[in-house]
């Protein structure tokens, strides 16, 4: 089985504003609401690539009701969250005008009573389950709870992916976590440089293999990405053509996309083909990709069509 962590899910406010001014009042030209946060999204994408898994994670008030609402209407996923009590999901605005800008909430207050609700779900866990880990958590959870898990979980001997910013990503190194997907901006504010170039690229991914990933995923949203692998391979892949529409939920179709490919059989290159092919597919659709169009751009990319 498949689980995903969503610690802090969100209702994405996706806007658009034509040349978007500070200190006025600005008009909207478009509107969307989708169901968000890594670990949903990563769920949405397994499902259309025919993988079910359990989604869990917190919700709370009446933007978490809408959460639970549309991952199960929208996406059909096994919406399995915990409704806590104080506080309320967030609202994540997603403004698209001449740059993209992003505002992501704060999230409710998650109790330890609570955190041992999600511990008893994570106890079922078997052998070579896969653990998707993703996302920031709310303020009100201690910084070392994705250590926590991966440490509880650790004779499980499970697939852990873990796709975080910062220290949540750094600290769960150690747990040898199957993969990681950093983007270019992320590796630059995890080893505090300016990356220049396709050396420098390689260079990060064999760091965070000496401090314990196994795989290392760098996504380069336009400019592709690029995979080391556990075995010491090196796959550097470009993207799908097509017109962009929202990349919202790129990274984690790209997870989802990895996970499955891997899943089919455990090759590096097919899993990063589909990966590319589910981030793409997202960015190139108002909400996160829906099967036919990933599969079409998985044809693409691989010159069959
Ligand atoms: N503009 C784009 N054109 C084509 N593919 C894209 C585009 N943006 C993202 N993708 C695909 O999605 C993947 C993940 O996107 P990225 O933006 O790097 O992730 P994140 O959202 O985690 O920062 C990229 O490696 C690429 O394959
Ligand atoms: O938990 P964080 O880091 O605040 O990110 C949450 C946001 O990321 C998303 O999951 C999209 O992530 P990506 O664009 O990186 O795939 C949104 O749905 C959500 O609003």
């Amino acid at each position: 089985m498949i689980y995903t962590i969503t610690f802090n899910p969100a209702l994405d406010y996706v806007i658009s504003v034509d040349h978007f001014e500070k200190g006025v009042v600005n008009r909207v030209t478009e509107e969307h609401i989708f169901c968000g946060g890594k670990g949903i999204n990563v769920s949405a994408i397994l499902k259309e690539l025919g993988y079910e898994s359990k989604a869990l994670g917190f919700v709370a008030g009446f933007t978490g009701d809408e959460i639970v609402r549309r991952a199960q209407s929208e996406y059909g996923i096994n919406a399995d969250f915990i409704k806590v009590a104080e506080g309320m999901s967030r609202i994540n605005v997603k403004l698209r005008s001449d740059e993209e800008t992003e505002i992501n909430g704060i999230g409710p207050k998650i109790t330890d009573a609570d955190l041992d609700k999600l511990f008893a779900k994570l106890d079922e866990m078997q052998m070579s389950d896969v653990l998707v880990l993703s996302g920031s958590i709310p303020k009100s959870i201690s910084p070392t709870i994705y250590e926590t898990i991966l440490n509880r979980l650790q004779d499980k001997k499970i697939f852990s992916v873990v796709d975080a910013t910062g220290d949540l990503l750094v600290n769960v190194l150690k747990y040898r976590p199957f993969l990681i997907k950093p983007n270019n901006h992320e590796i630059e504010e995890i080893f505090n440089v300016k990356l220049q170039g396709e050396e420098d690229l390689v260079k990060y991914a064999h760091k965070l293999q000496e401090m314990g990933a196994r795989n290392v995923l760098i996504s380069l949203a336009g400019d592709g990405s690029l995979l080391v692998d556990e075995h010491g391979g090196q796959h550097r892949l470009g993207v799908c053509k097509g017109k962009v529409k929202n990349s919202v939920g790129a990274g984690d179709s790209m997870v989802a996309g990895f996970i499955a490919g891997y899943l089919r059989n455990g090759d590096y290159k097919e899993a990063l083909e589909l990966g590319t092919a589910c981030g793409g597919a997202t960015a190139f659709s108002e909400s996160l990709a829906k099967k036919d169009f990933i599969y079409e751009n998985l044809r693409q990319l691989r010159g069959e069509n």
